[in-house]
């Protein structure tokens, strides 16, 4: 790629930033990039793996024993500078993501204000780690709860968030007192080593940061089988997921997981048919269905499910523009390598061969490679993998339901447990089937629930902790009880 597209070309690394330096691997190795739109290659990053690592994670622990001593307001401050860093860099960063991830450019740059949001929140976060004092059981006794940092934390993070799941995750850790050593993932590794460029700009001390690319098994093992790493947070497969549980339980690392969904949106018979369908757009289309919040199966009453796939398919077919991510007025990308868009494919054939009935779409998209043509079924099943397994594409389908029993039972299916909607104009029902349905998030008449305040996680398969929000810091701090007696 050429440095010259970018406003800012030292945000374009192709090195590591390992203990405070931007380095190579030790064997010199390196791994290309490619634009998922075009396959143009855009640069190399190095293939590190332990050795790397377990010098990342000992420069982490040396910096943990200063890092953990700045107050609050000094590692407030310096979040608050890398913040504001990145929404000065929007654009480039914005580009730098269009490149390597291919989500359309006004999503990538709202990308980087979500991402940098987590930055600014847990700034203010950071002064408000607060403990608590609790009444003893003796008149001289005295009960004191403080919460102190974890110690030095690891994050494996995805392509499809390749800035938001970053900052989501060293925010929180860098207000504790945490450092972080971060491993992007191999399609997306750009923004992450623009985001540690920045990083140093703002004063993260060194040591306090480590960005490495490379072999992912050796790095999560590396991570997870050193003693001095407290805290694991991975976004990703539940695939890998469980892997790295097993791996933690090793050192009984703290671990947060957020994993894979298949997330239900039901529309009920009193729901607003408009609204709903506004909502599922934006509930299904996002980063081009490439979001583990994403819908993935539409449960419909019966005396609505005709107009509701009837203005479903309008939408889609008014509002949904696919093609590069550069040009103008696309909101649907290519997808980000080929084994996405076989899934896209293996969902929808498995379900045409069992009964779906298709609205819009289903067939290849003109313009061939990662891109896929967004896609409505009808007379979707449970026995079909669409409604089994995450899809993370473009394609969705509805099943039908007659009773709210019925459409729960259904919705609660699923080894997973992140994301839920539903939409009602019932007060009663909206609270029955908001404490009926078994998922971290619920969207009760709204179609867009990530937000920097709220606690993004899930229950079931969809993995463990929260993220974000006033529950967030937690997730890399101690609590610790003194207890003082003869006081
Ligand atoms: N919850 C979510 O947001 C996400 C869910 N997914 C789901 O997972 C499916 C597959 O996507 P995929 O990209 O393969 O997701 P993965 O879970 O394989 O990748 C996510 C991250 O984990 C790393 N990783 C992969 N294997 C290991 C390992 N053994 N130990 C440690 N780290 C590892 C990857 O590194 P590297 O890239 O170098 O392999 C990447 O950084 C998607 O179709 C989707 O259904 C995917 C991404 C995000
Ligand atoms: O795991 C994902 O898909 C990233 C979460 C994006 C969000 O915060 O909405």
């Amino acid at each position: 790629m050429s440095k010259t597209q970018l406003q800012d070309t030292q945000l374009f690394r192709e090195q590591c930033y390992l203990a405070g330096a931007w380095a190579s691997a030790d064997s010199g190795e390196t791994l290309e990039v490619t634009n998922p739109a075009n396959g143009d290659v855009l640069g190399h990053v190095p293939v590190m793996g332990k050795a790397e690592t377990t010098r990342a994670i000992e420069s982490a622990h040396e910096a943990f024993q200063l890092w953990r001593q700045t107050t609050a307001s000094e590692r407030s401050d310096i979040l608050r500078r890398w913040y504001e860093l990145m929404m000065a860099h929007q654009d480039d960063l914005g580009r730098l993501m269009t490149l390597e991830q291919g989500k359309p450019l006004p999503e990538a740059k709202g990308e980087i204000a979500y991402a940098a949001s987590f930055l600014k929140w847990f700034a203010e976060e950071a002064p408000r780690a607060y403990g608590d004092t609790i009444p003893g059981s003796k008149a001289d006794q005295h009960i004191l709860v403080i919460k102190q940092p974890v110690g030095v934390s690891a994050a494996i993070t995805p392509w499809n968030f390749p800035a938001a799941m970053i900052t989501r995750k060293a925010g929180a850790a860098l207000a504790a007192g945490c450092p972080m050593v971060v491993k992007p993932a191999s399609e997306t590794p750009f923004s992450a080593l623009a985001l540690a460029e920045l990083a140093e700009r703002a004063g993260v001390p060194q040591g306090v940061l480590s960005v490495l690319t490379g072999k992912s098994s050796e790095i999560g093992e590396a991570m997870t089988h050193h003693p001095k790493v407290r805290k694991i947070s991975f976004t990703g497969s539940t695939e890998v997921g469980r892997i790295l549980m097993r791996q933690s339980a090793e050192n009984i690392q703290k671990i947060s997981l957020e994993l894979g969904g298949n997330a239900p949106f039901i529309v009920f018979d009193d729901a607003d048919l408009d609204k709903a369908v506004e909502g599922a757009i934006a509930a299904k289309f996002r980063n081009t269905g490439q979001t583990c919040v994403c819908v993935n199966r539409f449960i419909v009453q019966e005396g609505v499910y005709e107009t509701f796939m009837t203005k479903l398919k309008h939408a889609m077919e008014a509002q949904l523009v696919t093609g590069d991510g550069f040009e103008s007025g696309v909101n649907q990308a290519a997808l980000i390598n080929t084994a996405a868009v076989d899934k896209v494919r293996e969902h929808l054939e498995d379900a045409l061969s069992k009964g779906a009935k298709l609205l819009t779409g289903g067939e290849p998209h003109p313009l061939g490679g990662h891109y896929v043509t967004p896609t409505l079924l009808a007379e979707i099943t449970s026995d079909m993998r669409i409604a089994k397994e995450e899809t993370f594409g473009p394609l969705t389908g509805a099943i039908r339901f007659r009773t709210e029993e019925e459409a729960i039972e259904i919705a609660n299916d699923t080894p997973f447990g992140l994301a839920a909607y539903f939409y009602s104009q019932n007060i009663h029902r909206v609270w029955r089937v908001a404490e009926g349905l078994e998922s971290g998030m619920i969207g009760i008449n709204e179609g867009l629930i990530s937000n920097v305040a709220a606690p993004f996680g899930g229950v079931k398969a969809s993995g463990l902790g929260r993220e974000g929000s006033k529950y967030g810091m937690d997730e890399y701090m101690e609590t610790k009880y003194l207890c003082m007696g003869g006081a």
